[in-house]
């Protein structure tokens, strides 16, 4: 790869003779790494390998995954990279946490989190960019965690709303991306000797957001994906002067893993608590991680700051009418997965589940404003895709069991046929190999396809 020679020079004066094997990596490919789902049931019932455990993230393995794979559509595995998956297990998940990712596209790491979290407290998974918020939001529902919202908004907006708010937030910066660069040729483009300096600057406008909704006593954890000081012990130092309340944790390094680097910033010994992921020393791109924790005293949990309502209230209770479609419906939902009718909002006809303890955000601009379970058209509910993937097989009563074969039809568009005239018409969980994947409608023994036409994708045969 031909690097920027101002790129090579600087790296050359930082890390000396190290500065060649550094070099080096960028022409090697990057090792593979993906996830499993915890909330998921039998999670490590999937045709890929299991044999190679990444000993630093608790549910993270060695290997590659087909985004056209049945685990990978029904929400089982995660693709993510090896130094990537290691940000998301320095958030601190306790039961009742409120944890924001405020920078959180295409979701990596927020749907790591939610996997951690076993569908307790909540997840506030925030992108400022539209289109990649949308994906984001796909990204949260395939692994159907029931306690994550999905925000578009800036940081400085979501700043006037949660003030002191949350326990941890995750800050997964917009950088420089030079850890990207043997992935991401455009990066290599994009970037310029004053390229660093300029998403500093960026960076520290999002953290002055960030420590705004921080609770005392939470926790930042700062990351990024360049190898540029200005961006990473300099932007911590930047932190640690703005607000002497924070203070920097130690991070526990395996081994592969370097110390943040003191003398790239003021010599403040405590920056070699952070860790750096160098290519040329561990197998994934480069990173950068910090934690940093407040220390003023923690202060009973605050509500959110109640703002003059911009947009319409969209939120609205149920009719009766809908109610009663809602009720008919979940009937099919056995005990292990119950709403009370206090979380259940309406916006628009789509039906979500959002706990009624849960901030108000009709005010702000979501994308996914909590678990969508369906949509009321005309006299009937249709239940929505994203509730099929938040269901264990035992949560439902009417399972229709499918082939591979049958299940590659319904992701394509197909209807699928239904041997044995014994079923009973109407919505069927559709399950495959044990995974619940969509919901189909049987009419006297014909799947009609209801796989949500954005998503539908020509799956070919798993080659392990
Ligand atoms: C490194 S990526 C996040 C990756 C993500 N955390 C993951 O694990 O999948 C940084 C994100 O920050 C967003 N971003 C860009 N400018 C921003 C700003 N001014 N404030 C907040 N986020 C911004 C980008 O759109 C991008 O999605």
């Amino acid at each position: 790869m031909k690097l920027p020679q101002e790129f090579i020079d600087k790296y050359r004066n930082l890390l000396g003779e190290e500065s060649d094997a550094f070099f080096t990596t960028f022409d090697q490919p990057s090792e593979k790494g993906f996830r499993i789902n915890p909330l998921k049931s039998d999670p490590q019932k999937i045709q890929y390998a299991l044999n190679k455990p990444v000993e630093y993230t608790k549910y993270g393995y060695y290997g590659s995954v087909s985004g056209k794979s049945l685990e990978h559509q029904s929400g089982y595995v995660y693709s993510q990279d090896l130094s990537a998956m290691y940000v998301a297990e320095n958030v601190t998940v306790a039961p009742k946490a409120r944890i924001l990712d405020l920078c959180a596209a295409p979701g990596g790491k927020s749907t790591q989190v939610a996997s951690l979290m076993n569908n307790q407290g909540l997840l506030v998974s925030n992108e400022i960019n539209h289109a990649r918020a949308k994906i984001l939001a796909e990204n949260v529902e395939r692994i159907g965690a029931k306690n994550v919202i999905v925000l578009n908004e800036s940081p400085a907006r979501l700043a006037e709303v949660f003030q002191d708010y949350f326990d941890q937030i995750l800050v997964d910066a917009p950088c420089s991306g030079e850890g990207m660069f043997r992935k991401d040729h455009q990066a290599v483009s994009y970037w310029n000797k004053d390229y660093p300096q300029q998403c500093a600057g960026r960076q520290k406008e999002i953290l002055t957001s960030a420590y705004q909704m921080l609770a005392p006593g939470g926790s930042i954890i700062y990351s990024t994906c360049t190898f540029a000081p200005e961006e990473d012990e300099q932007v911590v130092e930047w932190l640690l002067e703005q607000y002497p309340a924070l203070q920097i944790q130690p991070i526990k390094k395996y081994p592969g893993m370097d110390d943040g680097r003191p003398e790239f910033a003021d010599s403040n010994s405590d920056l070699s608590d952070a860790v750096r992921l160098w290519p040329h020393h561990f197998k994934g791109d480069g990173h950068f991680i910090a934690k940093l924790t407040d220390t003023r005293p923690k202060k009973a949990a605050v509500s959110v700051k109640k703002v003059k309502k911009k947009r319409m209230n969209q939120r609205q209770s149920l009719t009766k009418e809908q109610l009663a479609l809602w009720e008919d419906f979940s009937a099919v939902l056995t005990d292990g997965f119950h709403f009370s009718l206090a979380d259940l909002r309406c916006y628009g006809d789509h039906l979500y589940f959002y706990q009624h303890s849960w901030p108000d955000i009709s005010h702000l601009k979501f994308m996914r404003p909590g678990l969508l379970l369906g949509q009321f058209k005309k006299k009937r509910f249709e239940p929505a895709y994203t509730l099929a993937l938040a269901l264990q097989p035992q949560d439902c009563s009417q399972i229709l069991e499918v082939s591979h074969d049958d299940w590659a039809k319904y992701v394509h568009g197909e209807t699928i046929l239904a041997g044995g005239s014994s079923l009973r018409n109407g919505w069927k969980l559709l399950v495959c190999e044990g995974k619940p994947f969509a919901f189909g409608k049987l009419v006297n023994g014909t799947v009609k396809n209801f796989f949500p036409k954005g998503l539908r994708f020509e799956a070919r045969l798993l080659v392990v």
